[in-house]
């Protein structure tokens, strides 16, 4: 059977150059070409040239992971971070703050008002048998509180409108003003939009999860719930009782309760909670220090930009930071392996002055104990062999005051032995132990950087900071001069 040519493309013929092109035009035709592949190589090069430079940019930005249990301190060293390095985007921001302190606020004075009316029976449950058992000390419960003999206050007609104060700002404000399993006098009365902390939201690179700057809570001139002009419901006007709430962090009970710190509100507030009147005056604009201080839980994941110095002289260019912020609570930390990937440095947090403490998530876990876990199996995961690694041993200062008010770490880690019960030997302790488990469970020998902080502190935070940004940028330099 004869072999058959194939039919000729159409594509082809209709590319091709006309059967009766004279020697001019076919001149002209092979020049137009040419110019043609010289465009189109150009827009080429043009192309992979760009793909380089966003391969360069992607591998300049560094990444930075804050990560540690609920409550360990990680978005307050971010507010430390931005304070001191995105100082105009913190600056715009100040005035939103505003309903989430008052919330803090309102919080304390119903937990005080609380305590005024009930306090606990036992003081303590320090019975541990094994190093950071589950045994050890909680809040007062309900079932573990009577009533308080000679309380100034009427208490249920103070706490009634603060409870729906403390209501309308978290509606507010949504589920990060909840506190995972908090117990309050609303108990039963909980806001509706709370969500379940089971469903971790992720934020956009640009906006923080803080309370919209549109909302009357939040501008620094309009009017707040705990101001007696502007009330949205009269029975909210908390200046108009006597006593009023402002008497109440000053009363003698309530100084009592504070100084022996059987109430559980943090030192942090204490500077807020003696100056009711300024949080509470329509012209209020939070300072740094009353944001620092502001606790709002993270709910899921939050990005944001920083700007620095690309080397360590500051006549080098600038670069850019990508601070990644977790929701630290158990429930929350399946979101966090989606930004494992291509990590450079990670920030864990370990608060020290926890090791009383049990997690809100699951009470029959000590909190030091979790933060070895965490600290495990951060440094033995593959995703982080060649990450930068620094640990903050945070609340230094809580620590200190808990051992001065005579509480004993040995109760509660036994492995403590009988060093003394000071608290610069108790950090040494527990950075020798951090150091040991990186050396333990690191897949390849590392450096980690500890510094023993405190970071509501500003001042001394900064500093630390410097230190910690530079050793990135060190390390950084070093790694890109390698690859
Ligand atoms: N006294 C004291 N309080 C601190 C310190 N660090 C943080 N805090 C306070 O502890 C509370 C919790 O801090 P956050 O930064 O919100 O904790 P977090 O790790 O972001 O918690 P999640 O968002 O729930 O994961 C806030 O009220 C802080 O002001 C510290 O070093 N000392
Ligand atoms: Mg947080």
């Amino acid at each position: 059977m004869p072999v058959r040519s194939p039919s000729p493309d159409p594509f082809s013929s209709f590319l091709a150059p006309p059967p009766n092109e004279s020697p001019a035009s076919r001149t002209a035709r092979l020049a137009s070409e040419a110019e043609d592949r010289r465009v189109s190589q150009s827009i080429d090069d043009g192309l992979r040239e760009e793909r380089a430079m966003i391969r360069r940019r992607e591998k300049e930005v560094i990444k930075v992971l804050l990560l540690g249990q609920a409550d360990s301190g990680k978005s307050t060293t971010l507010k430390n971070f931005r304070m001191k390095y995105a100082k105009e985007a913190w600056r715009t921001e100040r005035a939103s703050w505003r309903a989430a302190i008052l919330l803090n606020v309102v919080k304390a004075l119903v937990n005080i008002l609380h305590a005024l009316s009930t306090r606990p029976v036992h003081s303590s449950l320090e019975t541990p048998t094994a190093d950071l058992s589950p045994t050890t000390e909680q809040p007062p419960s309900p079932s573990n509180l009577t009533p308080i003999d000679n309380n100034p206050f009427p208490t249920a007609m103070l706490s009634e409108p603060l409870v729906r104060l403390e209501r309308e700002l978290k509606m507010h404000l949504g589920p990060a003003s909840e506190e995972i399993g908090e117990f309050g006098m609303d108990e039963g009365i909980r806001c509706p939009t709370v969500t379940s902390p089971t469903s971790p939201t992720v934020t956009s690179p640009t906006s923080p999860t803080l309370p919209s700057s549109s909302s009357s809570y939040a501008s620094p001139t309009s009017p707040t719930s705990l101001s007696p002009q502007h009330q949205p419901h009269d029975e909210t006007n908390i200046h108009l009782q006597t006593p009023t709430p402002c008497d109440i962090p000053r009363s003698p009970p309530a100084q009592e309760h504070l100084g022996r710190r059987v109430l559980g509100i943090d030192t942090v507030l204490d500077g807020l909670l003696t100056d009711l009147s300024r949080v509470t005056s329509p012209d209020y604009v939070p300072t740094d220090d009353d944001i620092i201080c502001c606790r709002l839980r993270t709910t899921g994941v939050t990005e944001y930009a920083l700007t620095f110095p690309t080397g360590m002289d500051e006549e080098c260019g600038v670069g850019e930071w990508i601070m990644y912020d977790v929701g630290g609570a158990r429930t929350n930390r399946y979101a966090w392996q989606s930004y494992f990937e291509n990590v450079n440095a990670i920030i864990f947090l370990a608060p020290i002055s926890c090791f009383d403490e049990r997690l809100l998530e699951d009470t029959r876990i000590n909190r030091l104990e979790d933060s070895f876990l965490l600290w495990k199996s951060i440094v033995s995961s593959r995703f982080f062999v060649k990450t930068t690694m620094v640990v903050f041993l945070n609340k230094v200062d809580i620590l200190r005051r808990k051992l001065e008010e005579g509480r004993m770490v040995n109760k509660f880690l036994p492995s403590y032995g009988t060093r003394e019960n000071e608290w610069k030997v108790v950090v040494k302790y527990l950075r020798d132990k951090f150091k040991e488990m990186s050396r333990q469970f690191s897949p390849q020998p590392r450096v980690v950087y500890l510094y023993s902080t405190s970071v509501i502190n500003t001042k001394a935070t900064s500093q630390t900071l410097k230190s910690v940004r530079d050793g990135i940028l060190r390390e950084h330099l070093v790694s890109a001069e390698l690859a």
